[in-house]
Parts: structure tokens; sequence; C-alpha cells
């Protein structure tokens, strides 16, 4: 396994002490049989901070989320989660924490907002179940029962269990699955007002714009180990960040150039490869996006094929 950055598992700008970390892991290992799915994972998150992992099918995130959670026990490491250990924090702890899990509870026969006040019950100082459902884009839907809803709207629900106990840190596990695009940047937009309050994110997903738009930082895992992290801006080494030009010469033959100084290499082509009027044909400049660079990271290396 490649290690690109040799600031993994410490948060941008965080000074890296316990007090100021909503979590802290070394070396997370668990095996299922012969498989390995978390491989000597570390990992800190700032409190504040609203962290991405990313990661291939089967890379082990929700196995470490899970860990995380309490839900799932782990064979080796050690695991603080709000100065914790979630192997065995009681109930004042996941009183601190939210969960918007891959796999929701079924409790059909409720309705919408019986559901989200018996879910409030559990939690001390919970927000206004109105107030939440509304946040989440339900209000319209707030007496119909859960099993009336569409496949997004019953994950929208999910999204409100997970933040009306008022969590200080919070894991979303693919929380948008099944949103339209439009619940989407609702939901974004709920992301960012619940870090402004200063609630700690973990987010899992496999949509990069996601990750893009609402992370401070992105981590990706690989294998059950983290093989790189950074802010969306900077993942990755600096040479998987270099923009390419592309243009067609006057004799028809399509070029591309991975260059530092695409400015300079314009120039030179217009000079050098325009055609009649001037124009260099097909001439673009693309700069690598997240997308591209996560899938350079996490691309079978030679050897494993
Ligand atoms: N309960 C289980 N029993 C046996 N193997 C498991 C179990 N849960 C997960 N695994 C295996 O462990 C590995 C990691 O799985 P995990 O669900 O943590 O991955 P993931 O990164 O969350 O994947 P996805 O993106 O598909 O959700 C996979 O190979 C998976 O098949």
């Amino acid at each position: 396994m490649t290690t690109t950055d040799t600031t993994a598992g410490t948060p941008a700008g965080g000074t890296g002490t316990t007090t100021e970390l909503a979590v802290r892991v070394r070396g997370l290992r668990k095996r299922y049989g012969d498989k390995r799915a978390v491989d000597g994972l570390d990992l800190d998150i700032a409190r504040g901070e609203i962290v991405a992992v990313l990661g291939p099918n089967g890379a082990g995130k929700t196995t470490t989320v899970e860990i995380l959670e309490g839900y799932r026990e782990r064979d080796e490491g050690d695991v603080r989660v709000l100065g914790e250990d979630p192997a065995t924090a009681g109930r004042a702890w996941r009183a601190r924490i939210g969960v918007v899990a891959q796999d929701s509870r079924d409790r059909a026969e409720l309705t919408v907002v019986e559901e989200v006040r018996s879910t409030a019950r559990y939690y001390p100082a919970p927000a206004d179940p109105h107030e939440v459902i509304a946040a989440v884009g339900l209000a319209e839907k707030a007496r119909t029962r859960v099993r009336a809803l569409s496949g997004g709207q019953r994950r929208r629900l999910d999204v409100a269990l997970g933040i009306v106990g008022r969590p200080e840190l919070l894991f979303l596990d693919e929380p948008t699955t099944g949103f339209d695009p439009q619940a989407r940047r609702t939901f974004w937009a709920l992301v960012r007002g619940l870090r402004e309050d200063g609630t700690t994110i973990l987010l899992t997903t496999h949509d990069l714009h996601e990750a893009a738009f609402l992370a401070d930082r992105v981590v990706v895992v690989r294998d059950g180990g983290v093989v790189a992290t950074g802010t969306p801006d900077t993942l990755g080494r600096p040479e998987a960040r270099t923009p390419v030009v592309s243009w067609t010469d006057p004799d028809g033959t399509h070029r591309s150039e991975r260059t530092t100084t695409p400015t300079a290499l314009v120039t030179r082509l217009a000079s050098t490869a325009a055609g009649p009027g001037g124009e260099v044909a097909d001439l673009r400049v693309t700069r690598p996006t997240l997308e591209d660079v996560y899938l350079g990271l996490v691309a079978p290396e030679e050897d494993d094929r």
C-alpha cells in the first residue's frame, strides 16, 4: 500500500492534542474470519471538523464507523470518541452522538412526527421535532405514516432521527443515497448549518461532489487503512493535480500535455498550432477534479492485479 501523505491522520489546522479531538483512532484492526476488514487504521477528527471518509466498496469504512459508534467490537487498537472508548461507554455518551446509518430502522406504522418525537425522548436536550422535520424538508409529511414515504423521504427521516438529539458528533453513513438533486442541496445546507453550530461530522459517501462541497478534510481508505488525507483541494500528490492542456493540431492530430504552466503552453500554441483565423482547435485546459485524484488513489497497483 502506498501512503501518499505523511500527514495521514492529523487534522488540518488541528493541534493534535487529545482534548481537542472528537475522534482519535490508533492501530484499529478488525477481521471477519480470514478477511482483514480494517487493518491498522489511524484517524483523528478535530472538534467542529467535517471529515469525509471515502473509499471503494469493501474498503472498511462502515466497519470502522460502526466501531466508533459502539455498535461493533474491534480486535485491536485504541479508539476514543468524545474522550471515551465506545466499547465501554454508557448511555450519557450515546446521547452525545447522532447516527444516520446505512440501514434505517423500520417503524413503518408510526407517523413521521411520532417517530421523531419518540426518538427525541432518548436525549436530554433534544431539538424541537417539528423544527427538525422542517429542516429535512418533510414538513408536509409530518402526519404521514413512515411506510407511505418514498425512499428519499425515508432517508430524510433517518437524517432527522440522527440530529434530533442535537449531537456533538454526528455520523452520516451515505446520507444522501436516493436523494433527488434538490433534496441533496437542501441537505448540504443543513449539514453546513450543523457545523456552524459546532457539530463535528464524520461523513462516509461515494459522492465526490458531496465530499468536495461539505468536507473540511477528506480521508481516503483502501484495504482497511488510510492511504491519503487532505483538504478537498489539496488531496493527493501535487502531480495528480497538474492541469492538462489538450488541442488539435492544424494537421488534425489530437494532442494533450500535462503541465504546471498551462498559460505558457497556451501562449506557445497560439503561435505554433493555430489554424486559419489564429484559433487553436479544440483547445481545453482541464484541472483534475477531486474525483480524478480519488480514482488515482484507489486504483489497484500493478502488483495487486
Ligand atoms: N458482518 C460481516 N461479516 C463478514 N464480513 C464482513 C462483515 N461486514 C463487512 N464484511 C467485509 O469486510 C470488508 C469491509 O466491509 P465494510 O462494510 O466495512 O466496507 P465499506 O467500505 O463500508 O463498503 P461500502 O462502500 O460497500 O459500504 C468487506 O470485504 C466486507 O465484505
